[in-house]
């Protein structure tokens, strides 16, 4: 069946065409995202959301999503999309982090200029036939001092611009390196010095629970007499009442603001200053942008749909659609290394270790990490994926260590995993064969060789004969009929294991019958 997305804003019809030339279906609803209930009501039925800022998309929503896998965010901001909650659930969420920065960019100076020569309140008076010529008397950017907050991609970008502009600019971005610095031609300041000395500032960070309010009170009235303020990135990062008082005090000079703390903005204190221009936030909306993010998200989100690739994902690591086919057979083998390990395991896991040797240490371990933390806590939490895994293995206190090594002995690639539980450690190791099928070698250090099938039985006993047609003949006076067998022994006479592939399920009574066969130590039903 062809995954289907629901497209609940207002993104360019260039996005539908892309879902339907890769064959995703595409619902495109663009007013759906302001409705919170009915987008709630009919999100289950959807694999993908693509969105902009309009969809608010909660806890509420998300634990409606049970077929969602990706939201996809056409811009760059997602603080409308509640991460914690959609990574726990186990949805990617993925941006366009550059499709629309030079356009963000352009409308930051442009309100710049609009507020430098207050050319929204000029155009009225003049329309209105008033030719107030002696009203607006501006100011010119040629040599003040622009203060940047944020100098990341749309921050340098507008460092750029206004560079052309021949403006001398400062910048305050913790992030930003001095040899970044110098390249952009920009200097890096801290915020203090940035308040004291710009003529306007700028702001580009997101909104985090840093950045919130980093203009308030106290910053307005460091800043120098006359200032100006640009706010093109998000709403909440300025004190918008405190903004109001330092206009209205005349010490803040002028504001373009196109975000505001509550948006849609139909009242807000900054409404009604004649020193503020307000856009309503029109950062990305040029044609090229909104084409660009909707093709990008589009692409992005058929790829991971259709692919297994990940591309600028928020809350999970990138995998190319080049490295996808060649990697989901370690994420499988990953994966049941994990879930044979968990379904072992019955005491709290307090850490993984997991070795990569050979050709595999040389892959996107980091996905593959998150499939065997996956299976490994899929038998306690069925709805855990590669997305929420490592979230969940973090809250939980369980440390998970990584071991690349470029040599393997026998096999060109191995992945062993080491689970240590509140009193034991186990060790489980596998390989990709050229069929691309996983296959069990190594058991607590007993080499074997076995593949996954999706019923098992694994036995632990003492190397003594007879045991092996007592099992044959257990199983078979059940009628349990056995696919493969494969045995393993650290010695003669000593640790053995066997690995029995089952068809159909083993009934627990047979599974008990087994354990209580002579020599048996542990026997246990496994299903991948
Ligand atoms: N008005 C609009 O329509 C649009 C608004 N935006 C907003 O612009 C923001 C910036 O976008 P990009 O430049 O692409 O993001 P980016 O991630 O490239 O840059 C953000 C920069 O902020 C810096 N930063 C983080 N915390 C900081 C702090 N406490 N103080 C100072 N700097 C800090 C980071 O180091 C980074 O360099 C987005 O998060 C989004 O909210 C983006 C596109 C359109
Ligand atoms: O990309 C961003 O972060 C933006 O804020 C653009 O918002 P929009 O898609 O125009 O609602």
């Amino acid at each position: 069946m062809a995954p289907r997305v629901l497209i609940s804003d207002k993104l360019s019809p260039a996005a539908i065409q892309i879902f339907r030339d890769r064959g995703v279906e595409a619902d495109f609803q663009p007013d759906l995202g302001k409705d919170k209930e009915k987008l709630a009501a009919v999100i289950g039925d959807y694999d993908g959301l693509a969105i902009r800022s309009a969809t608010k998309v909660t806890p509420k929503i998300l634990a409606n999503a049970h077929r969602l896998k990706v939201i996809g965010r056409a811009g760059i901001g997602v603080d409308n999309v509640d991460i914690p909650a959609a990574t726990a659930k186990g949805v990617i969420v993925m941006n366009t982090p550059f499709g629309n920065s030079i356009t963000t960019a352009e409308h930051a100076i442009a309100l710049m200029f609009a507020v430098a020569r207050e050319i929204p309140a000029a155009d009225v008076s003049t329309q209105a036939g008033k030719w107030e010529k002696n009203r607006f008397m501006g100011v010119e950017i040629t040599s003040k001092t622009l203060g940047i907050i944020g100098c990341g991609n749309i921050g340098s970008i507008v460092a750029e611009r206004a560079i052309g502009l021949k403006m001398r600019v400062i910048a305050f971005d913790p992030f930003l390196s001095p040899e970044r610095a110098q390249d952009l031609g920009v200097e890096k300041v801290e915020l203090d010095e940035l308040f004291a000395r710009a003529d306007f500032i700028t702001l580009h960070t997101p909104l985090t629970e840093k950045t919130r309010n980093v203009i308030d009170r106290q910053a307005l009235f460091r800043m120098k007499k006359g200032v100006r303020i640009v706010n093109c990135a998000r709403g909440g990062l300025v004190d918008e009442v405190a903004l109001r008082e330092a206009l209205d005090a005349g010490h803040v000079a002028g504001a373009g603001f196109d975000v505001f703390v509550t948006e849609p903005a139909i009242e807000n204190p900054l409404f009604g200053h004649p020193a503020v221009v307000c856009t309503p936030h029109l950062g990305a909306a040029t044609s090229e942008a909104q084409e660009n993010v909707a093709l990008q998200v589009a692409e992005q989100m058929s790829d991971y749909l259709l692919r297994g690739a990940v591309s600028n994902a928020v809350n999970s690591p990138s995998i190319t659609a080049e490295e996808a086919p060649r990697l989901r057979p370690f994420v499988a083998l990953a994966e049941k290394l994990g879930s044979f390990a968990g379904q072992l395991t019955d005491s709290g896991v307090t850490a993984v270790r997991i070795e990569y040797e050979g050709l595999v240490a040389g892959m996107n371990t980091r996905a593959l990490t998150s499939a065997a933390v996956t299976g490994l806590l899929k038998p306690l939490l069925a709805d855990i994926n590669m997305v929420s895994a490592p979230v969940i293995a973090r809250e939980r206190g369980i440390a998970i260590e990584e071991v690349l090594r470029e040599d393997a002995d026998t096999y060109d690639s191995v992945v062993r995993l080491t689970v240590t539980t509140d009193g034991l450690t186990r060790h489980v190791a596998g390989t990709v064969y050229a069929d691309g099928k996983p296959r069990i070698i190594d058991i607590k250090g007993i080499e074997i060789e076995a593949a996954f099938g999706p019923s098992m039985l694994y036995v632990t006993n003492e190397d003594k004969p007879g045991y092996v047609g007592a099992l044959g003949a257990t199983l078979g006076a059940a009628g349990v009929n056995i696919a493969t067998f494969n045995l393993g022994r650290a010695a003669e006479g000593g640790d053995a294991i066997a690995i029995v592939q089952i068809d159909g399920d083993i009934p627990d009574a047979v599974v008990a019958q087994v354990q209580a066969l002579e020599h048996v130590k542990h026997a246990r039903a496994l299903r991948f």
